[in-house]
């Protein structure tokens, strides 16, 4: 299948610090479901973001749907991120949004009929168990719900890439089962999800899933090949 996401040789540091990420060389194939694994601090966050398109390389090429992103002109960067379902590590919910508004929000913006987007919200908010409190504000809801909501809002685009980062770190190990669920069908409607995550029980959930480990700032083979779990084989 065709790379969704090619990088080559990219390299990531935060001002004139040490850098985070280094030679990373890696495809991604569209349709695929990756899980990004590694230590607190390793730099998933920092790989996620390059992903997003929240933070440029200091080196490298990052091609993301075919387009070189690291030159891209600021102008076309909103149309790459509506691109890209995001469910962020501190949710980022507009708190003075009710939970449905918060949901609607990407298709709201892609100007999808207001007659749909309802349908859709009322569909998401109640895969994710929160239809009773579609009319909430954010702040008032428990972490758990507010990543629920984060998700919902990710997914609710279908977007061609998702990327999550430790989207199940608030929830409890049944709800972890059902958003993988939700993932894991988003995934066979054609998005390529990309999830990282400490939690290594997660990993069993997506039978399919392709493993990325990080190490210290690098993905965790010399070939920049991905890498599979002891016993899985090699792509
Ligand atoms: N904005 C920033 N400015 C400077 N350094 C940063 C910044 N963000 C991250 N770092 C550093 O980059 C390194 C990788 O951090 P990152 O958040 O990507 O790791 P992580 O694997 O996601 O960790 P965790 O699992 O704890 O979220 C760490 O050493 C961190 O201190």
């Amino acid at each position: 299948m065709a790379g969704i996401v090619q990088f080559e040789n990219v390299g990531l540091r935060y001002g004139h610090g040490d850098e985070v990420l280094r030679d990373l060389s890696f495809t991604l194939a569209a349709g695929e479901f990756y899980f990004l694994t590694g230590a607190s601090g390793a730099g998933k966050t920092s790989l996620l973001k390059l992903l997003y398109l929240a933070q440029r390389p200091s080196r490298g090429v990052i091609r993301l749907f075919g387009t070189d992103v690291v030159t891209l002109p600021r102008a076309r960067m909103p149309g790459f991120r509506r691109r890209i379902g995001v469910v962020y590590q501190d949710f980022r919910l507009v708190p003075h949004l009710s939970i449905a508004d918060n949901v609607a929000l990407p298709l709201r913006i892609a100007g999808v009929l207001e007659s749909e987007v309802r349908d859709a919200v009322r569909e998401m908010l109640a895969w994710v168990g929160l239809s009773h409190r579609a009319d909430a504000r954010p702040p008032t809801l428990s972490g758990g719900e507010q990543q629920r909501v984060a998700i919902a809002r990710a997914v609710i685009g279908r977007p061609e890439l998702l990327v999550a980062d430790e989207p199940t770190g608030n929830v409890d190990e049944a709800m972890a089962e059902r958003l993988m669920q939700l993932f894991g069908s988003l995934n066979g409607l054609g998005t390529t999800v990309v999830v990282a995550t400490h939690d290594l029980t997660l990993l069993n959930r997506i039978k399919a899933a392709q493993m990325m480990r990080i190490v210290d700032g690098q993905l965790h083979d010399p070939t920049g090949a991905l890498r599979f779990p002891p016993g899985r084989g090699a792509a």
